[in-house]
């Protein structure tokens, strides 16, 4: 647990790292300072690379098996210490702590999944065509990876990313977001206590990511960037990695469709609403952010929905039993506002309109009669917010699901086989919940087509982004 006041390092070469450039992580309940975080400038980044680049020789000496044992005792650690890595995402992040505590065990299973995987990199025998040769594949790890990680899930966005990337043999930098430093510093510390060799896993917290990543994107000896966050940001750091033609992965933002069919069980539907917009206060990439309800069923719907939604209890801190904590920042808060008002200012109206609160406290919003008019159909709302919008026929809904630059996740309720069947062919997003609110899962690939990204982290697929093939053709002497 953390105390007011108390200094928390960065992580170079397995070490605490000392300096007096710190920065102040609060708590977006109150604002209040929880922690200070010792600061990496370029210097130290150049020393984490140089510890990432020897332990990267040091793995390729290393069996999969003996990378898998690792993985597994950080897994398991990780579960042990599962309440209090829930307590530091709550204060610093903001989830209640039902979810915070959610959060750790399903970061723990992507570290599970990749201690499981880590012995099943296989490479091929090719059927030669020629008795005089051997054609094989084998697989071998890309090298130092870096891994620039958001806020929204400062703990899973980090193991879905370094445990396969440890599977494959890789050592990792990773700058994770300065909102959220300690919940990363923690499982970087767990790693090393399960015997990660100490240039494996470094962490490199600054305020001002810019400069930072920059410098280590201009590296060569860096061969991959993993990227988890905005759009705007992956594209920019996509750009940075083509002159060292880096291997690139961009889990990058959504605009998740919700389909609400005619056939749809109604309180199968709104159960996964909650589930899909309200996790996380609305502030999930996979969020349902565009609630298409057919017009015959909408009326029900509603009514359904409205009374499950006035009984969320909107609070924070660690003692509740709550449902909706705070926005991340104030900020965040004001721009969620922003859309509110430009959809009521083009026939938008809320029928659960929120009540004005301090802070970044944001209770839920039901907004009635939206359309692609309106910044918030094609913004990434990131809040408590449900827009609507009626429909009359399936192609319509799916014309109108597909017209944004995201791809990420979309969902839908229908009881109508050849309906499912149809529609899950022609959603234009990469993971597709049917009658399903909640589809986040270690053993499945999660990523997104479009402008929300590039690659799959989680699955069979997530460890292959950290993998080179490699072919040998033998003559046989
Ligand atoms: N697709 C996914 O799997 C997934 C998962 C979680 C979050 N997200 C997305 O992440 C976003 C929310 O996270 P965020 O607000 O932290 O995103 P962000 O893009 O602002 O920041 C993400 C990370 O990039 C760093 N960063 C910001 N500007 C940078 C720059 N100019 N140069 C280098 N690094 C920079 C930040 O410090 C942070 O570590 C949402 O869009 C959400 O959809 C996507
Ligand atoms: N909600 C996602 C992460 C994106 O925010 C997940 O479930 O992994």
């Amino acid at each position: 647990m953390y105390l007011k006041g108390q200094t928390v390092c960065s992580i170079i070469n397995g070490l605490d790292h000392q300096s007096d450039k710190l920065l102040a992580v609060h708590n977006p309940a109150d604002g209040s300072l929880l922690a200070e975080v010792t600061q990496a400038g370029l210097v130290e980044a150049d020393h984490a690379l140089e510890s990432a680049q020897s332990c990267f020789l040091e793995l390729k000496s290393t069996t999969a098996q003996a990378r898998s044992n690792t993985l597994y005792r950080w897994y398991q650690l990780i579960l042990e210490k599962r309440s209090q890595l829930a307590e530091i995402i709550t204060l610093e992040q903001g989830k209640p702590l039902k979810e915070s505590l959610a959060e750790v065990t399903y970061a723990a299973g992507y570290v599970r999944w990749y201690a499981q995987q880590a012995e099943r990199a296989y490479g091929t025998v090719i059927p030669a065509n020629s008795q005089a040769h051997q054609l094989l594949t084998v697989k071998q790890g890309v090298g130092v990876v870096l891994g620039v990680t958001p806020w929204n899930f400062p703990l899973a966005m980090i193991t879905r990313k370094v445990a396969p990337a440890y599977a494959a043999g890789c050592s990792f930098i990773l700058k994770p977001s300065e909102l959220t430093p300690i919940s990363a510093i923690e499982v970087a510390k767990l790693a090393l206590e399960a015997g990660m060799e100490s240039g494996a896993f470094q962490v490199l917290v600054n305020a001002k990511p810019e400069q930072l990543v920059k410098h280590l994107t201009s590296k060569k000896e860096i061969r991959k960037l993993t990227f988890t966050g905005s759009t705007q940001v992956g594209k920019l750091l996509y750009a940075q990695c083509i002159d060292t033609m880096k291997h690139i992965s961009l889990e990058l933002g959504g605009n998740a469709p919700f389909i609400v069919f005619e056939s749809a069980d109604l309180d199968a539907a709104v159960d996964g609403l909650m589930a899909a917009k309200f996790r996380n206060a609305g502030q999930t990439c996979i969020a349902a952010n565009r609630i298409f309800v057919h017009q015959a069923i909408r009326d029900k719907f509603l009514e359904k929905l409205k009374s499950r939604v006035s009984a969320l209890i909107v609070s924070s801190g660690l003692d509740e039993n709550y449902d909706i904590g705070p926005l991340i920042t104030e900020l965040a808060k004001d721009k969620a506002a922003q859309l509110i008002e430009d959809a009521l200012s083009k026939g938008a109206y809320a029928t659960y309109p929120a009540k004005v609160r301090d802070g970044s406290i944001m209770s839920p919003v039901i907004l009635e009669n939206v359309t692609s008019q309106m910044a918030i159909y094609h913004s990434e709302i990131f809040a408590p917010v449900v827009s609507i919008i009626e429909f009359s026929s399936e192609s319509n809904v799916i014309d109108m699901a597909n017209e944004v630059d995201a791809g990420l996740a979309a969902y839908f309720y229908s009881q109508d086989v050849k309906q499912i069947a149809r529609v899950s062919q022609e959603l234009d997003f990469a993971m597709i919940g049917i009658n399903e609110g909640g589809i986040s899962n270690p053993a499945a690939p999660f990523g997104g087509m479009k402008e929300s990204g590039l690659g799959r982290e989680g699955g069979v697929e997530g460890i292959e982004e950290y993998l080179e093939t490699k072919y040998i053709c033998q003559r046989t002497l």
